[in-house]
């Protein structure tokens, strides 16, 4: 595996691989990988001739008072396991080579990022779409792969490359979870012992959310209210939102007719967690 941090090598790399008919698949992350990441790799491999995952800790997402500094790192180990998962180019800039001196763009959708994690992480969406359009310039990937996991991330994503005729497939794939249901995410390691027990409740509300919905219930306040319940019976777990949207326009749903998306934020303690599961009212 090729492992580039100047933006000037990887574009002289990649376009060359490109002149001779080479397809790009591209995995962004933040690093410090596990089998969220490793099952994205995979699926990239799997259609693609070269594989690009890039390591970044973009700071330009995250808002004052958030865990910049302390966000989990491991170069190295990160370079094992994207290689061993069918990564064959590794891009890790420093933050000054995506960020010099003097920089003043910014890429933002509008509407479908003030809601939802949005709401909370106000100025979130704006770094990650800046930075992924970016490394989409940087890159040229035919197509890029991001998890369900950040469902939001993915629609504005997807909003981006159509609004900006941007030639690139954008392929999402399925949540990977732990065996009790919690999905992965880097910042699982923040969790104590008792913050990883309860955090649980957090798949166990959207399941049975899920359930509810495909036994017939259509009332969405109705099911929130149940999700929150059950949330609030672990002490540790401090609410952000509880939210049942439309899939596209990600705006609360208040009767359950068709195809929804039932996405939470929840802290436990310092840490704030993300899930979501999708379901389709009858
Ligand atoms: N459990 C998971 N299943 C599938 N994809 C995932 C999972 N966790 C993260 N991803 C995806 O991996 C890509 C990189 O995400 P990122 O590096 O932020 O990882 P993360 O574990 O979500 O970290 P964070 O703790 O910041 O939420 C994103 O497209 C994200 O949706
Ligand atoms: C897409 C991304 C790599 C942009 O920094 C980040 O938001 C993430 O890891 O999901
Ligand atoms: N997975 C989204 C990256 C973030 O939380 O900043």
């Amino acid at each position: 595996m090729k492992v580039f941090k100047k933006i000037k090598e990887i574009k002289s790399y990649l376009g060359e691989q490109i002149k001779q008919g080479m397809t790009i698949g591209f995995v962004p992350t933040m690093g410090y990988l596990h089998e969220g990441h490793l099952s994205l790799i995979r699926y990239a491999a799997k259609d693609n001739d070269i594989v690009v995952v890039s390591v970044f800790v973009n700071p330009t997402q995250f808002g004052p008072g958030e865990d910049l500094e302390k966000y989990p790192r491991d170069l190295d180990r990160d370079i094992r396991l994207a290689q061993q998962a069918g990564a064959t180019v590794l891009f890790t800039p420093e933050v000054e080579e995506m960020y010099p001196n003097g920089y003043k763009t910014y890429v933002e959708v509008e509407q479908i990022t003030g809601t939802l994690c949005g709401a909370s992480r106000p100025g979130h969406f704006r770094g990650v779409t800046t930075v992924v359009s970016k490394l989409f310039n940087i890159i040229n990937p035919n197509r890029a792969y991001f998890g369900q996991k950040d469902a939001q991330q993915s629609i504005v994503i997807k909003r981006m490359v159509k609004d900006l005729n941007m030639d690139i497939e954008i392929i999402v794939c399925p949540i990977v979870r732990e065996s009790d249901g919690l999905a992965m995410s880097s910042r699982n390691v923040y969790l104590n012992k008792d913050e990883r027990e309860q955090a649980v409740v957090l798949s166990q509300s959207l399941f049975m959310a899920k359930e509810m919905i495909q036994n017939g219930e259509k009332d969405a306040l109705k099911i929130k209210k149940a999700i929150i319940k059950m949330i609030k019976e672990k002490p540790l777990a401090d609410i952000d939102y509880v939210s049942i949207v439309d899939i596209e326009t990600l705006t609360d749903v208040s009767e359950i007719n068709n195809k929804v998306l039932i996405a939470l934020a929840v802290r436990f303690g310092k840490t704030r967690l993300i899930d979501n599961i999708m379901a389709e009212g009858k």
